[in-house]
């Protein structure tokens, strides 16, 4: 709240800037916008624009990635441990906190595919997805010139090949080169040298904190 009422005085940092609602939402719950931890990380949030698995703008005005401050601290970490192997390359950040109205929105959208499916690719939003308390994030490396390095898949590639549980198998099978699971390789051993986890579906996606405890210490962002 006192945040709130600072972001409404301008106090934050953003005197001159107006705040979308998802965003003012995000300061009044103390999370932080990532890059002012770091200016070197780069932000494109993907559901701020038409170039997602909905094809929509779901996060209108909302252009920076925030989340919690631990989860930030971590991203931060990870950056640096990113740099001290490349120097030239930097994480990119498609997605950070999420509100749990948007969630809906994804789950609503994948209802063609059976449950356990679905919640592969996108959380239940009964259960809440970890974006949702502000402590997972999506993302990728950027090399020297700012362009992503290619994992093997977009995005939200909602199949086999994005997971990295089959990462093993599609190697062999061909599906993945050796330089697509190296890069995938980089961006996992930097996140979780930082303290993040992994998931098994999908090589873009990962938690500061597990669903129960982000919970009970953070609540939903609605
Ligand atoms: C929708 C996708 N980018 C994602 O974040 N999926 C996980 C499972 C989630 O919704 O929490
Ligand atoms: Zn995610």
């Amino acid at each position: 709240m006192i945040a709130g009422v600072l972001a409404t005085l301008g106090v934050t940092g953003y005197a001159q800037t107006k705040l979308s609602p998802f965003e003012r939402k995000f300061i009044e719950r103390g999370l932080v916008d990532v890059q002012k931890l770091d200016p070197t990380l780069k932000v494109e949030l993907k559901y701020s624009t038409t170039d997602n698995f909905i094809k929509e703008d779901v996060y209108g005005d909302l252009e920076r990635a925030y989340l919690q401050p631990m989860a930030a601290e971590k991203l931060v970490k990870a950056n640096k441990f990113l740099k001290q192997e490349k120097p030239d390359y930097t994480l990119l950040v498609y997605d950070g906190a999420r509100p749990r109205s948007v969630t809906k929105i994804f789950w609503k959208r994948m209802s063609h595919l059976p449950y356990n499916r679905r919640e592969d690719f996108v959380a239940d939003p009964a259960r809440g997805s970890i974006h949702n308390f502000g402590c997972a994030v999506d993302l990728t490396i950027a090399d020297e010139k700012g362009q992503p390095l290619d994992m093997g898949t977009i995005f939200d590639f909602f199949g086999e090949l994005a997971e990295p549980r089959r990462e093993a198998a599609m190697l062999k099978a061909g599906k993945l080169t050796k330089q697509q699971l190296e890069n995938r390789k980089l961006l996992r051993r930097v996140m979780v040298k930082a303290g993040y986890t992994s998931i098994q579906t999908e090589w873009w996606h990962y938690n500061a904190m597990s669903r129960e405890r982000a919970k009970a210490t953070y609540g939903f962002i609605e």
